[in-house]
């Protein structure tokens, strides 16, 4: 390998490092919480359930009162009450049942529930067919959730399910991260918009609705900068408007060697270069940087250039802005995001565990000449339940990326043997 590649987990280490969490909290409806990233830890104020209830159709009593019952020795009781969920019962005597219905709160004095299914409707009596035993079908008071306990810790992504939990005990606003502010631009004089007719020597630009779906589908605020020329100038002046009012600077190409490959020179210039070239296959010339503030935002500079009128250069946000440069082609672009920028942007957001998880499996397929550099192989998951590898490896085959359901996630120098086991790194995963 050439010597001054950085080792995958040394540059994630690296990477992770550099990314302070955000200041900024908003609070915001439960409603629109799924997504965001809660800013404190949630406390439960009270007791899930609230209060003892029933988990089956059927009769409350006094468990005493049927002890040695069973279909062949029915224990008669009087039907007292009737209590629907949502409705609080009168407290039972002994030798009383009352009906009750799932969710129904248990009455004072009864301490168990039998089944309709075990019982026998006569008139205002009911025959009981089992013999209870204390606390039988009751949901306790608490038995989830504890009042005063945490129910989810600061750092959670709240998840469907994490919203409904706090809406399960009563909140209807919760405390979150502002949203992350991420611009991105991508540079190459060959890309031609989707929509326009394609000159000789011309490619549409992919990678610009990859990364920015990507980043919305992370909860990001994003500044779509476009395509910036292939020059050193306008990369420039492309980052510094990019970093006055952006947490991250997301950019597609020209991170490789090249005279055409501006953007490392730009960023030296504008800031400063922390990491640049990965052992990994693909996405070796992956970069990692800052950007000093202090120019006009981008969007200040089009509002003048439509009015004409210079406008004042806005109050810039303090620091400097993070930078995570992505080669161009378009698998390269897309792995690197979910490698390293993915995790990147969850712990700039608070999120501790940002790893995503990796599943064991059989390799239906043979890799027989791996390479130096840990390789990320496109896979998917067989009809055999093994895994099986998309045909052309190549970085610039996007269909690849279509076609899998996932990274094959191989250490350098490592051969593979249809069989063996392999670390998979499904989509599911790392996108979202
Ligand atoms: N002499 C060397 N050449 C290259 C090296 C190297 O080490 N020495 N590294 C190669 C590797 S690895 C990669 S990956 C690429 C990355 O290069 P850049 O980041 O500079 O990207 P570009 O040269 O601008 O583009 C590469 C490729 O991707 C296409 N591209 C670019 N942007 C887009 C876009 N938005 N949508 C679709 N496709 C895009 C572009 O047309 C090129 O084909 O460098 C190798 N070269
Ligand atoms: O390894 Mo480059 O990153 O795709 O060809």
């Amino acid at each position: 390998m050439k010597p001054g590649l950085l080792p995958f987990d040394d540059a994630l280490a690296a990477l992770l490092a550099q990314a302070e969490t955000i200041s900024g909290v908003e609070r915001i409806d439960t409603l629109h919480a799924a997504g965001r990233v809660l800013a404190e830890d949630i406390r439960s104020a009270l007791d899930v359930p609230p209060m003892d209830n029933t988990q089956m159709d059927g009769y409350a009593l006094r468990s005493a009162d049927v002890a040695g019952a069973g279909p062949e020795r029915p224990v008669r009781l009087r039907v007292a009450q009737r209590i629907p969920a949502g409705h609080v019962g009168e407290p039972l005597a002994a030798g009383a049942a009352a009906r009750i219905f799932t969710g129904a709160m248990i009455p004072e004095g009864a301490d168990a529930v039998v089944m309709q299914e075990d019982t026998r409707a006569e008139g205002d009596e009911v025959l009981v067919m089992h013999a209870a035993q204390p606390g039988e079908w009751v949901r306790r008071a608490g038995e989830d959730i504890r009042a005063d306990s945490v129910i989810l810790p600061a750092g959670t992504r709240l998840t469907p399910q994490a919203v409904g939990l706090a809406a399960s005990v009563g909140l209807a606003q919760l405390p979150v991260r502002r949203r992350i502010r991420a611009a991105c631009f991508f540079t190459g004089d060959e890309l031609a918009r989707p929509g326009e007719p394609l000159a000789p020597g011309a490619i549409y630009d992919s990678n610009r609705y990859v990364l920015v779906s990507l980043l919305r589908g992370l909860g990001c605020e994003v500044s779509d900068l476009g395509n910036v020329p292939d020059s050193l100038d306008a990369t420039r002046e492309a980052l510094r408007s990019a970093a006055v009012d952006n947490d991250l600077i997301v950019t597609s190409g020209g991170m490789s060697v090249g005279e055409e490959d501006h953007v490392r020179a730009a960023l030296q210039a504008e800031g400063e270069l922390t990491m640049w070239q990965i052992a990994i296959k693909p996405g070796k010339p992956l970069a990692h940087g800052r950007v000093r503030r202090g120019g006009m935002s981008a969007a200040a500079l089009a509002a003048s250039a439509l009015s004409g009128i210079p406008m004042a250069v806005p109050a810039a946000l303090p620091g400097e802005a993070q930078f995570v440069g992505l080669p161009g082609n378009p698998v390269s672009a897309f792995v690197t995001f979910l490698l390293f920028v993915r995790p990147f942007l969850l712990r700039l957001s608070g999120v501790q565990d940002v790893m995503p998880q990796a599943m064991p499996m059989a390799a239906d397929f043979d890799w027989p000449k791996p390479d130096r550099r840990r390789e990320f192989l496109r896979a998917r998951i067989a009809d055999s339940g093994r895994l099986e590898l998309f045909r052309n490896q190549g970085s610039a085959v996007l269909t690849s990326t279509v076609w899998a359901d996932g990274l094959v996630d191989n250490p350098p120098g490592h051969a593979i043997r249809r069989g063996d086991m392999v670390r998979f790194l499904p989509f599911a995963a790392l996108l979202g």
